[in-house]
């Protein structure tokens, strides 16, 4: 899958690309990551890539121009890697808190893309012309401000990445259908057996996979019920799970 980032501060993207899961994709090229910095696409001497607002008010704002470019150049890579940009297999993602909150149903239906392009704004934000031109999804990571649009755009990466089929291991993929269908993950344990005396449970224990599966979807219940009630009114359980769901008072 392609991923190009715009931004002006590409050297931030080692923190995905030089770490894991994710980065061991990207040096696989099970996922190819093309950094833009909109400084290079600026024509005068001092590399502006921000103005004063129109309109008065704190802060810059950044500039169409160069940011078109970088677009404009962001498309032709992808285009050469593939994607189907006409099409709109690779859509230019705008990370701001006025975007469409990522879930995991969202990321669940990227890796059928052919990649994303991503914009990362700074100061107050990018003209809106620029954005009413370009920009095909505006995605946000939470309801909170941040000084910048890279962190969001990390975020959004490692959840696709993790999902694409070559990347995730069998197990895992298996504990992400669990996960995915609404319920918040079941609590892990590992060595040591005693933690100050705090033990394992024993079924985990036990060597006994349908009964550890239970368990572990019992668990899930418990903990959405108790801590997202939302989650809980939205799910719909499988055939195996409504049974399983009839023992939920057995649970210890
Ligand atoms: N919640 C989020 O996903 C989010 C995204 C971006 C952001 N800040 C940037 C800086 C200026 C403008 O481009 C937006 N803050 C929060």
């Amino acid at each position: 899958m392609f991923f190009a980032v715009i931004s002006i501060f590409p050297e931030m993207f080692c923190a995905i690309s030089d770490y894991g899961v994710v980065g061991r994709a990207l040096k696989n090229q099970q996922a190819t990551l093309q950094l833009i910095n909109p400084r290079d696409f600026t024509n005068d001497n001092y590399r502006r890539i921000d103005e004063r607002p129109f309109g008065g008010g704190p802060g810059m704002v950044m500039m169409a121009q160069p940011l078109e470019k970088a677009i404009l150049y962001a498309k032709e890579l992808a285009l050469a890697a593939g994607c189907d940009v006409a099409g709109g297999g690779c859509p230019v993602v705008y990370l701001s808190p006025q975007g469409r909150t990522l879930t995991e149903s969202m990321v669940a239906d990227m890796p059928k893309l052919d990649g994303m392009i991503l914009l990362c704004g700074r100061y107050e934000g990018i003209d809106e012309r620029l954005l009413q031109r370009y920009v095909e999804l505006e995605i946000s990571i939470g309801d909170y401000v941040l000084t910048g649009g890279e962190l969001p755009a990390m975020v959004l990466m490692d959840s696709v990445i993790r999902r694409l089929p070559a990347v995730m291991s069998d197990e895992a993929s298996a504990q992400q259908d669990s996960f995915v269908d609404g319920l918040l993950d079941c609590p892990h344990y590992t060595k040591p057996l005693d933690f100050h005396g705090d033990m394992v449970p024993e079924v985990l224990l036990s060597g006994h996979h349908a009964n550890i599966a239970k368990w572990r979807f019992l668990q899930q219940v418990k903990r959405t019920q108790l801590r997202r009630p939302d989650l809980w009114r939205a799910f719909v359980p499988t055939k195996q799970q409504a049974k399983w769901l009839k023992d939920l008072e057995s649970l210890d």
